[in-house]
């Protein structure tokens, strides 16, 4: 079985609370990439897994990789799996490549061997494993784990950029000097680019702080015409929008001719 596990862009991520046990309250809009990791999955007597691809080196295939803890969710329903990743997604890189991969495994093996998924939908694995699994324009609360489907948001041509520094999740939510901020609010995507100026990343400014060469990703969506630039997650990838493929396109062209050694990759963002 082969599964595209699609990387997730927040097109907006507000901070509203933080819990007694340290997580955080979001309030986030989640739309889903046509481009993601390559996952195949065969059934075994035992749960294996085999790494390739271009960002294959910064990963381990031992338990710790959060393909193997999600197919371990199935030890009591499934004998095993073969797994094969193609890391095609940066590392740490905030858009969601490790839950992805993990929803994906959960999604693949439930079929393959009609085990139940489990219950928590993978929150226990990671904040973004219920969204992945989900697949689809949500808006996100909670931890993560409460999601409401959205049906009012256009497809978009987009340019994710990462200048090919890893971020580390929680060092960016300790940094943050204020934990509640306001909520979206009414966000109905009539007048979507209108409606998403209004609303943040309220994860930008701290990383920023933290890994300065996030602006210039920025800097430079911007001066590629793009329509509206923000940071996804808790970066480093940015992303721009784009009236067209084609606008995309060029603007990827240009941004990767002058930054060699970041990773660009146009794309389409809550396509079909
Ligand atoms: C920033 C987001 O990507 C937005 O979609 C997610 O909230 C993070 O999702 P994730 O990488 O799957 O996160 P996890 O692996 O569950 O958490 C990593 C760390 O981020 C912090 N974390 C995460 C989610 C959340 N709602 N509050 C938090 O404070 C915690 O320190 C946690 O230990
Ligand atoms: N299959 C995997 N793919 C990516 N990262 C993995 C995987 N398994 C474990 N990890 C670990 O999970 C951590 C975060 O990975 P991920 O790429 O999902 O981060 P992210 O893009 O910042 O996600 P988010 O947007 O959810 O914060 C890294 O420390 C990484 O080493």
């Amino acid at each position: 079985m082969e599964i595209k596990a699609r990387a997730k862009v927040n097109l907006c991520l507000h901070v509203v609370g933080q819990r007694e046990d340290g997580y955080h309250l979001l309030d986030s809009l989640v739309v889903f990439a046509d481009i993601g990791d390559d996952i195949s999955v065969e059934p075994d007597n035992k749960f294996l897994l085999e790494i390739d691809g271009p960002f294959a080196a910064g990963l381990s295939n031992g338990s710790d990789n959060l393909v193997l803890r999600a197919a371990k969710m199935y030890e009591n329903t499934c004998n095993g799996a073969a797994i094969r990743l193609t890391k095609t997604l940066p590392i740490s890189s905030g858009i969601g490549g490790g839950s992805a991969d993990a929803a994906a495994v959960l999604r693949a093996i439930s079929d393959m061997s009609g085990a139940p998924i489990p219950a928590d939908n993978g929150l226990s694995l990671g904040a973004d494993v219920p969204v992945c699994l989900m697949g689809s324009a949500c808006r996100m609360r909670g931890i993560g784990g409460e999601l409401t489907p959205l049906h009012n948001i256009p497809t978009l041509n987009a340019v994710l950029v990462n200048p090919n520094v890893s971020v580390s999740t929680p060092e960016i939510f300790r940094a943050l000097d204020c934990k509640t901020n306001p909520n979206i609010g009414d966000f109905d995507g009539t007048n979507f680019l209108e409606e998403l100026k209004n609303t943040r990343n309220d994860l930008q400014k701290t990383a920023i702080q933290i890994e300065p060469i996030i602006a210039d990703c920025l800097a430079s969506l911007m001066q590629s015409d793009a329509n509206f630039v923000r940071m996804s997650g808790s970066g480093a990838t940015c992303f721009g929008l784009f009236d067209s493929a084609s606008n995309a396109s060029h603007a990827a062209k240009i941004i990767k001719k002058d930054h060699p050694e970041w990773w660009v990759a146009p794309c389409v963002l809550n396509g079909a």
